[in-house]
């Protein structure tokens, strides 16, 4: 057995023929904290020393080779050895270093990666520089060395967009120097052997040829124009394309941008939204719950959201049953369904195999008793409850007693759903976002008597969904539709008291939302919440504001694009200010007695902002939330709050 030197208490190392075999053990995804660039510092030191090492392998424990530095020493005072320092020395040693690659190398991982004088991987190993997307750049020489070994344009692709590359491509890409088809650490130790004695590889002592304008603008545009107002891409952009300078340059632009950019509030926002994904799933009392087997999933309406649903279970590796109310219905279920993995096929998310595999899984029908293989069966008919209450009636009589219901309502009360099955304890909202099988967010509805290991059965499926799971409670419009529905509100309020629509609209959008308010609202149609407006007349609190410019317009026949006219005109399909719009609201001012008055895009920003928060803290208080980033997650992935300013709940702290 090799004798093991401890470096520090994340990295030690053994000797194998001759080779220093350094090994990073810093759970859970060897992140290059202080205590591992202390260690590597130690051993790279040793390994100077010693006249018997004649090179040096670096590898990870577990699954990943480094997750990148330490995101959670951002903000907090630099530990000596800085990871550059500890970059440098790895392309400076004497000799060989090869880095093994047993899993991810992502960010300073990577960075790490490239001044070693060799990268060997596993064939499952995945590399990166995602710096971008907490909204940063890389640090540690990434911008620099990249380009050198792979060209300018493939590295601004690479680095700008955040994207991870697989093995096999970074092995084309010329990031990888090759694929371990054996043993990866002997086959690293193979290769350092072979270097020992030749010139050390050294990637800094390459040279980046520029490129032209047309080049990089091919390579970042597209990725720029999605990055709208976050600073980082285009910084990365820049230090790219400009990495034919000496390497001292270069790396000392890098790092003076990497610290402005990570002091500033776009990469906290970012940073906050990375911690929340994974604190979304933890929720208090379910340590230890185990969640139930899920093999089979029942969808019953293969409507918009019920053939969705089925993508993303099939795409999942489930097996669907999809039931509808008509063998008609039933067929135009699958029908959808299987158009959209055709889809799926024709993009190559899917391959041939995979697509007749996914098919295979598929079934439909019309008959309830063939619903009883079902481990969990998720409700998408018709948003009303004697519909649903009656579907659920009928799968208790069918379904075994530990399977598990589930609806997709928007608006009804799950709970009244739950109390009129037989086992209530059984049944949990899972609010799936249209599309169903793109949209990441899963609201998973925690009734009042849903069992805790239910619970953790949902979070389980939306988990291996690729799904963003966030717990709530029950109210109307659960998280996201409630704050929706405020916003909205406040947006009808500032329309009465003197903006139009296209203004707060456009305030929207200079805050970084994709699409204003409105024009969303014309482009999925007026007509569904008008008809929920008219079903609440009779219960309105008459002592609440109630703005009636969107029944005068609906009462037009403006139901929004697909009618032609909205709360915009769409003369030939484009957008346009309609001076109708404009008379319905100044006529609806005038009966209120309203004297209008402007608004600045940051007073708009402000009070829909505020009007967000407020509502917020309104289902933090009532315990619907658990977190407030949860509700900052929900508001990011449904309903287009931009990522780089954290949310609402993180915009207004
Ligand atoms: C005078 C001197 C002044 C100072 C000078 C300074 C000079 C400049 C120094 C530059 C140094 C920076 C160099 C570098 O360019 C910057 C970076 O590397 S930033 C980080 C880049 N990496 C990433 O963005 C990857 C993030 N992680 C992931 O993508 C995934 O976690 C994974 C690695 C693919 C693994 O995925 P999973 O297996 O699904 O695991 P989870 O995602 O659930 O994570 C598990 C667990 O780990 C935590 N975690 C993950 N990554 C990090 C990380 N990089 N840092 C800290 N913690 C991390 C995650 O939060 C989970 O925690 P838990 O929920 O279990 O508590
Ligand atoms: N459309 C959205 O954006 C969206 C988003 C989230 C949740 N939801 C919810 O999803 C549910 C379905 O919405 P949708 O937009 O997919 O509706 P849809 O009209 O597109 O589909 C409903 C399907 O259910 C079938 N159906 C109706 N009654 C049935 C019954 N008794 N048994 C079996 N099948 C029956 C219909 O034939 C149809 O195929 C609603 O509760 C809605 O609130 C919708």
């Amino acid at each position: 057995m090799n004798e093991v030197t401890t470096f520090s208490a994340t990295v030690s190392a053994t000797i194998r023929d001759g080779i220093l075999v350094v090994t990073i053990d810093n759970a859970p995804v060897n992140a290059t904290s202080a205590d591992v660039r202390s260690g590597l510092e130690k051993a790279l030191a040793h390994a100077d020393a010693a006249p018997g090492i004649r090179g040096v392998v670096i590898t990870g424990a577990g699954k990943t080779f480094i997750g990148g530095a330490d995101i959670r020493e951002f903000g907090k005072p630099a530990i000596e050895p800085i990871l550059p320092v500890v970059i440098e020395k790895i392309e400076a040693s004497s000799k060989p270093v090869v880095a093994a690659l047993n899993g991810a190398a992502l960010g300073g991982g990577l960075e790490l990666a490239l001044a070693c004088h060799y990268r060997i991987a596993s064939p499952s190993a995945q590399v990166g520089l995602p710096e971008v997307k907490l909204g940063i750049v890389p640090g540690a020489g990434g911008t620099q060395r990249l380009p050198r070994l792979i060209g300018v344009p493939a590295a601004i692709e690479l680095i700008a967009s955040g994207r991870i590359a697989k093995a096999k491509e970074a092995l084309s890409l010329c990031i990888l120097d090759e694929l371990a088809e054996t043993d990866l650490v002997d086959a690293a130790i193979e290769a350092a052997r072979r270097l020992t004695g030749a010139s050390p590889r050294k990637t800094g002592e390459l040279t980046a040829a520029p490129a032209d304008p047309t080049e990089i603008d091919k390579a970042s545009g597209k990725i720029l124009a999605k990055a709208r107002g976050q600073k980082a891409p285009a910084e990365a952009v820049r230090l790219v394309a400009s990495s034919h300078r000496p390497l001292a340059a270069g790396l000392a632009d890098e790092r003076a941008t990497f610290l402005t950019l990570r002091d500033s509030r776009e990469a906290a926002a970012l940073r906050h939204i990375f911690f929340a994904e994974r604190e979304a799933s933890k929720v208090a009392g379910l340590e230890g719950i185990d969640a139930r087997p899920v093999v089979t999933i029942g969808i019953c309406g293969l409507g918009l959201m019920g053939s969705g649903i089925a993508v993303a279970a099939l795409g999942a590796g489930y097996t669907v049953i999809g039931l509808d109310q008509s063998l008609e219905a039933a067929q135009k279920g699958r029908q959808r369904i299987i158009g959209l993995l055709e889809r799926n096929l024709a993009s190559g998310r899917l391959d041939q195999a995979g697509f007749e595999a996914q098919a295979t899984r598929l079934s439909v029908t019309v008959t309830d008793a063939d619903l009883a293989p079902c481990d969990l069966v998720i409700e998408a008919v018709f948003d009303d409850l004697t519909v649903k209450i009656d579907l659920f009636r009928r799968l208790d009589k069918v379904v075994r007693p530990e399977t598990i219901l589930a609806t997709n309502t928007s608006y009804l009360n799950p709970d009244e759903i739950a109390a009129a099955t037989a086992h209530p304890e059984r049944v949990l909202g899972l609010h799936f976002f249209s599309p169903a099988h793109v949209m990441r967010l899963l609201e998973v509805v925690r009734c009042k008597e849903t069992a805790l290991d239910v619970l953790a059965t949902g979070l389980a499926v939306a988990k291996r969904l690729r799904k963003l799971p966030v717990v709530t409670g029950v109210t109307e419009g659960f998280i996201g539709n409630r704050i929706f529905s405020a916003y909205r509100r406040e947006a009808e309020y500032l329309l009465e008291d003197g903006a139009l629509p296209h203004e707060i609209d456009a305030a929207l959008e200079d805050y970084g939302f994709p699409m204003g308010l409105f024009a969303v609202y014309d482009m999925a149609g007026l007509e569904i919440a008008w008809a929920r407006r008219k079903r609440q007349a009779a219960i309105r609190d008459p002592s609440e504001r109630y703005v009636e410019i969107a029944d005068r317009l609906c009462e037009a026949g403006r139901l929004g694009q697909k009618s032609g006219r909205g709360w915009y005109a769409y003369p030939d399909g484009k957008r346009t200010i309609d001076p109708e719009v404009t008379a319905i609201i100044e006529a609806e001012r005038a009966k209120r007695s309203i004297a209008a008055r402007s608004f600045s895009q940051d007073e708009i920003q402000k009070r829909l902002l505020n009007a967000m928060a407020a509502e917020g803290e309104a289902l933090l208080a009532e315990g619907i939330a658990a977190r407030a980033s949860d509700i900052d997650l929900v508001m990011i992935n449904g309903y287009g709050f931009p990522a780089y300013k954290g949310g609402p709940m993180f915009a207004k702290s």
